[in-house]
C-alpha cells in the first residue's frame, strides 16, 4: 500500500541561516500511530509544521495521499488535521460553533451531525452552547482535537497533546488517539513523555539536531536495543572480580556486594546459567537475585547521547 505520507530529502535553513531539518525522509502506512520523540530544539515542530504547509521548506519534497504538499497545497492539506499546542481561537466563540467554522474553512458543507458526534466522543456535547473562555484546561485540549477533526482528516498531527496536562487528561487522550486509530486515521504525535509513546505508538521516529536518527517498529526497537540487568547481591563483600569471570559483562559495586551483569535480551543465549555455575565454582554466593529490562526512556536517552 502507498504511503499516506512520504517526505524525501527535507532541508529547512530558517532566515537567520540555523539549519533545523537536515535531509529529512519518511514514509508513514495509512493507519498507524507514529511517535516522534527528540530533545527540546531537535526539529519536531519544523517538521509538522513544513508537512502541514506552516513553514516553507529550503528543499526536498512532501507527498500526502498522492499530492504534492509543495504544489498542491490545498488539496494535501484537505487530508490533514493539525492539533496545535496552544489554542489560538476566540475565547468568546461557542464550542459547537467554533468546530462547525474549522469544517466550513476547508469549504465543506456544514454537518451537524457530524459535529455532533465529534463534539460527544470528545466528551464536549454538554459544553456545545458554552464560551471557549468558560473551559477547563482539559477541555480547551479536547476541544482543538475536534477543530482538527471537523473536516475528516485521514492524517491527524498532534503537537505535544499531553504536555502539562494531569494524569486523567492524559489517559483520556490516549484512548482518543485509540479510537481515532481503530477508524482509520493515521496519527503523528510528537511527545517529550516516552510512556506515551511506549503507549500508544506503532512506529517510532527519533529526531536530534534536524536529523532522523532511527525510525522502527516500537515492539521491535525494544527488542533489539532493550537489555536486562541481572543483579546479584552477594552474600558476602567481594574486594574484586574473580579473574575467572572475566569473560562476563558484570560490575561489581564500589561496596563490593553486589554484582550487576548486562545482557541482551535479543541474544540466543542470556549466559546466565554458564555464569551461575562460574560464580559457584569461583566460590561466590548470593543471597538473591532481580532483573530489571530497559525501557524506551533508556533506549532514548541512550541514541541522543550517541546522535
Ligand atoms: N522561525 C525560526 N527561525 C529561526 N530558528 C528557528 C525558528 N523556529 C525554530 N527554530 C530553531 O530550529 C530548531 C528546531 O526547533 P523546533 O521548534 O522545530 O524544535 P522541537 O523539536 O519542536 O523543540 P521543542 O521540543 O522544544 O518544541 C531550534 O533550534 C529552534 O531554535
Amino acid at each position: 500500500m502507498a504511503p499516506i505520507l512520504s517526505v524525501r530529502d527535507l532541508e529547512k535553513t530558517y532566515d537567520g541561516g540555523f539549519q533545523a531539518l537536515k535531509s529529512v525522509s519518511l514514509d508513514i502506512s495509512e493507519g498507524e500511530v507514529f511517535a516522534l520523540l527528540g530533545p527540546n530544539g531537535a526539529g519536531k515542530t519544523t517538521l509538522i509544521s513544513t508537512i502541514c504547509g506552516l513553514v516553507r521548506p529550503t528543499s526536498g519534497s512532501i507527498d500526502v495521499g498522492g499530492f504534492d504538499a509543495l504544489k498542491d497545497f490545498r488539496a494535501a492539506r484537505q487530508l490533514i488535521g493539525l492539533v496545535p499546542q496552544e489554542m489560538p481561537t476566540a475565547p468568546f466563540e461557542m464550542v459547537a460553533d467554533t468546530v462547525a467554522f474549522s469544517r466550513g474553512l476547508f469549504g465543506l458543507k456544514p454537518d451537524p451531525a457530524l459535529v455532533e458526534s465529534i463534539l460527544k466522543d470528545l466528551s464536549l456535547w454538554d459544553k456545545r452552547d458554552n464560551a471557549i473562555m468558560s473551559l477547563s484546561g482539559g477541555m480547551k485540549r479536547r476541544l482543538l482535537v475536534a477543530k482538527a477533526l471537523a473536516h475528516e482528516p485521514r492524517l491527524l498531527f498532534l503537537d505535544e497533546p499531553t504536555a502539562g496536562v494531569d494524569v486523567e487528561l492524559r489517559h483520556d487522550m490516549w484512548r482518543i488517539v485509540g479510537n481515532l486509530k481503530e477508524r482509520g486515521v493515521t496519527i503523528i504525535l510528537t511527545t517529550h513523555y516516552i510512556e506515551e509513546a511506549e503507549e500508544m505508538a506503532d512506529r517510532v521516529g527519533v529526531i536530534n539536531g534536524g536529523e532522523i536518527i532511527l525510525v522502527e517498529d516500537k515492539a521491535e526497537l525494544m527488542r533489539k536495543l532493550g537489555r536486562k540487568l541481572l543483579t546479584l547481591n552477594l552474600s558476602e563483600p567481594l574486594s574484586a572480580l574473580p579473574a575467572s569471570l572475566a569473560q562476563y559483562d558484570l560490575t561489581l559495586a564500589s561496596d563490593g556486594t553486589s554484582l550487576v551483569y548486562t545482557y541482551d535480551t535479543h541474544a540466543e543465549r542470556t549466559g546466565i546459567t554458564s555464569l551461575l555455575t562460574d560464580l559457584s565454582s569461583a566460590g561466590v554466593r548470593f543471597q538473591d537475585l532481580q532483573t530489571d529490562q530497559s525501557s524506551l526512556e533508556d533506549i532514548f536517552v541512550d541514541l541522543v547521547k550517541s546522535g
